[in-house]
């Protein structure tokens, strides 16, 4: 008698071993284009010589196979994930790269899943099939396929299906209730159709993307610039993809998502990491950095600007040519209206002050000599005689010095007369003694904002640079051309016959080979070039800039081709943003574009009913993304006493450590408190650390702030202090809404004195 039960095994075995002798090929197919890509390489880094044109293709090829061979290593895990079984009877797998049958008129082996022919596997549903009969979810362990999940497209089907119509959901959820590693994983297998839309968006314009947290935003956008990269990959290879995110533990935590995509040519910085030559290492108070990134701080750093530009009293002297040479204050303010109207920044318009005031002493000097007696030559001797003047050089650069960034602001910030000066209509006297400082004082990432409006407002002028650039140039070409001819006299001694080195190298090729930066990737020349502008700009977290920020961003990006994904209700910046509206009608207007998402796929249900309150408290028309899942473990709550809490908090992690096996925890706290608590818990529990360390995401315990947990997600989170974290700014709420939904399985809630009556579900 046949048993249904062990015929089904026995199928889904050979349903098995058929998919895994296909990823089998696949992976070979794999190891095959690894080979001969690496001998390419090989083959074109041995070759020498050659025309400059033969040079620049030689050049184009070492980056193309580099940038083949890392994309090859990157796909090795889970190369295929998905098989979509059509009408007709045909069949495409699925995976992280495009593989073709060169033997079979390059018949699609496997297709890239960013390909439009991937499409269905993402959005088909049995409501609209798109032609699909089956997906198929493969589940893989580095080359051997362990399980699949078969999805039939049938109406029957979807009726017993969920209500939030996940695709692949046994795939989805094994997903999303898998360990944390403290680095965010890609979730190309698993991508759901309110994601892709948004992920295959076109790349004109700027697309807001809105979503609650856990809802995908930021997975959604590292994938998104996959696409990009793979769809617009001429246009945006040349000058790069920016994706900026709140900090620097972020950006850890995001920096292995696009490498694993095979994606490499995307610069991930902060904003404050933007400046190239300033690393923000102090940190502002949230009120200094509030200040610091008001627009207004565009009219303070004008008026700082122009109270450079300086005209003296009455008169000074100065001597030259042994005589006294007056300089008056009708000339200078003359010289200076003529620069300022220029309307060039302050270091180009020097230019034309210095002219105007030489030429105004040119004829104080004339006067002094007669000047009847004086021809036009005369006058331009003068002229350069005044230039070449070391005196004269110097006055003029006191009243109109040339300046950098660095210098200017750090004189502002720590000069309270000149802070008074420029900022007498936008600051008063509370706002602008939270912004002295030391002088010579690190930068903070809001100083950067300032630095790079500066950067505009003063100009660079890079003549000098330029003359030095093109005589380096000259003298590299030189030491070459002097390198062969000594090398060849050598050879002439050693043997006669033997090919000349100027045959294969000659001078010019060995002046490039000393100049090391032709082959860097658009992604890094950006990095060192403040005035880059990126083909598309990426930002995560955006509810937390500042309008200087903002300002900043916009620069890099003129053709405002940029996705900026974030939650209005997570703002924890007092500076940050209130409404999508107010952020972008300064530059786009009203041509910019909404899309949302709704799903929450990393906070279970039981954690979520708790957030849900705190959204409400904020603001009743803010509705919570629904969780995808339930985690079985319900919220727990513990008081503590204020005298207590020092010495028992850290049995308390040491316990909710114990719970969480292998996963990761962090416990949450006020600012205040971390400094209080933070080293007493990290000496006692010894796998808890102090969240900025490098290794804070890697190990079991960290303690973080609310705003240095932004966007990141841990199995098992701790909240401590609520009421302090409600009390601590006036976006109290939004930031223990972020608190709430940091965790994929367990929370707990530590408080002190009375529990905040927003969480009053927790005591039920
Ligand atoms: N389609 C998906 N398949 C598998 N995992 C997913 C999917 N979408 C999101 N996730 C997972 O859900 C978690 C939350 O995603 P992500 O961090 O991108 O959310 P977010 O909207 O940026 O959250 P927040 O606003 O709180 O920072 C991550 O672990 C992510 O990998």
């Amino acid at each position: 008698m046949s048993n249904p039960r062990a015929d089904r095994e026995s199928d889904r075995t050979d349903e098995i071993a058929a998919e895994q002798t296909y990823v089998t090929m696949l992976y070979g197919k794999l190891d095959e284009l690894r080979r001969y890509t690496t001998k390419r390489l090989t083959e074109t880094l041995r070759q020498t010589g050659g025309t400059p044109q033969a040079r620049t293709e030689r050049d184009i090829s070492t980056t193309m196979y580099t940038d083949k061979l890392t994309q090859l290593s990157a796909v090795e895990h889970g190369l295929c994930f998905g098989r979509l079984d059509l009408d007709g009877g045909e069949r495409f797998h699925i995976g992280r790269l495009g593989l073709f049958d060169e033997d079979n008129e390059y018949e699609p082996l496997l297709i890239d899943w960013r390909a439009p022919a991937a499409r269905p596997f993402y959005l088909a549903t049995a409501a609209a099939r798109d032609g699909v009969l089956r997906r198929r979810h493969l589940r893989t362990r580095w080359r051997e396929v362990v399980d699949f999940e078969d999805e039939v497209l049938d109406l029957d089907a979807a009726e017993q299906g969920s209500d939030l119509g996940l695709a692949g959901e046994a795939t989805l959820l094994a997903a999303l209730d898998a360990r944390r590693t403290g680095q965010m994983g890609d979730i190309v297998a698993t991508i759901q159709a309110e994601q892709d839309r948004i992920i295959r968006a076109g790349m004109n314009g700027v697309l807001v993307v809105q979503g609650g947290p856990g809802t995908g935003k930021t997975a959604v956008a590292l994938h998104r610039a996959a696409y990009l990269l793979y769809t617009f990959r001429e246009q945006l290879t040349k000058r790069g993809v920016l994706v900026v995110g709140p900090n620097s533990t972020f950006l850890s935590y995001i920096g292995q998502v696009l490498p694993s995509l095979g994606e490499t040519g995307v610069l991930l910085s902060t904003v404050g990491g933007l400046f190239p030559g300033v690393t923000a290492t102090a940190e502002d108070s949230a009120r200094a950095a509030e200040i610091k990134g008001r627009l207004a701080m565009v009219d303070v750093l004008t008026a700082a600007v122009r109270d450079r530009q300086q005209a003296p009293k009455d008169y000074f002297e100065i001597i030259f040519d042994r005589e006294p040479l007056r300089i008056d204050r009708r000339a200078v303010t003359q010289a200076r209206t003529r620069a300022r109207r220029s309307r060039k920044p302050h270091n180009l318009a020097r230019r034309v002050f210095r002219q105007e005031m030489l030429s105004a002493l040119t004829l104080r000097v004339a006067d002094r000599l007669g000047r009847d007696l004086l021809d036009r030559r005369d006058l331009d001797e003068i002229n350069v005689e005044l230039r070449a003047d070391a005196g004269v050089n110097d006055a003029l650069d006191q009243l109109w010095p040339e300046l950098t960034p660095q210098e200017l602001l750090d004189d502002l910030l720590s000069s309270p007369e000149r802070l008074r000066t420029a900022s007498r209509k936008h600051l008063d006297d509370d706002e602008r003694a939270e912004l002295l400082r030391e002088p010579g004082a690190d930068w903070t990432p809001a100083d950067v904002a300032l630095l790079d409006e500066l950067a505009e407002l003063l100009g660079e002028d890079d003549t000098k640079e330029r003359e030095e650039r093109a005589r380096q140039a000259r003298e590299e070409l030189a030491y070459a051309q002097g390198v062969l001819h000594i090398m060849e006299q050598d050879e002439e001694i050693a043997d006669e016959e033997r090919l000349r080195v100027s045959d294969v190298l000659d001078a010019e090729l060995l002046a490039e080979r000393h100049q090391t930066r032709s082959d860097l990737t658009a992604a890094e020349r950006a990095a060192d070039d403040r005035t880059w502008t990126f083909g598309h700009v990426i930002v995560d977290e955006a509810q937390e800039l500042s309008e200087m920020a903002w300002r900043v961003l916009m620069r890099r990006c003129p053709s405002r081709s940029m996705t900026l994904v974030g939650d209005i209700a997570q703002t924890g910046a007092l500076g940050g943003a209130g409404s999508w509206h107010d952020v972008l009608s300064r530059y786009v207007a009203d041509r910019w574009k909404l899309a949302e998402l709704t799903v929450n796929y990393r906070t279970p249900a039981e954690i979520m009913a708790v957030a849900a309150d705190v959204l409400d408290a904020m603001d009743t028309s803010l509705e919570a993304p629904v969780s995808v899942r339930t985690s079985g473990h319900q919220p727990w709550l513990r008081r503590v006493s204020e005298a207590d809490l020092a010495a028992e908090l850290p049995g308390v992690v040491a316990e909710e450590l114990r719970a969480v096996g292998d996963g990761r925890l962090a416990v949450l706290l006020p600012p205040e408190r971390l400094r209080e608590l933070g080293e007493q818990v990290a000496e006692a529990v010894p796998d808890a650390v102090i969240g900025t360390r490098p290794d804070g995401l890697e190990s079991p315990a960290v303690l973080l702030t609310v705003e240095q947990a932004k966007g990141l997600e841990f199995d098992s989170v701790i909240v401590v202090d609520p009421g302090g974290i409600l009390g601590e700014s006036a976006h109290g709420l939004n930031d223990l809404y972020v608190a709430l939904t940091r965790a994929t399985q367990r929370l707990g809630v530590v408080h002190t004195d009375g529990l905040p009556e927003v969480l009053g579900t927790l005591a039920e």
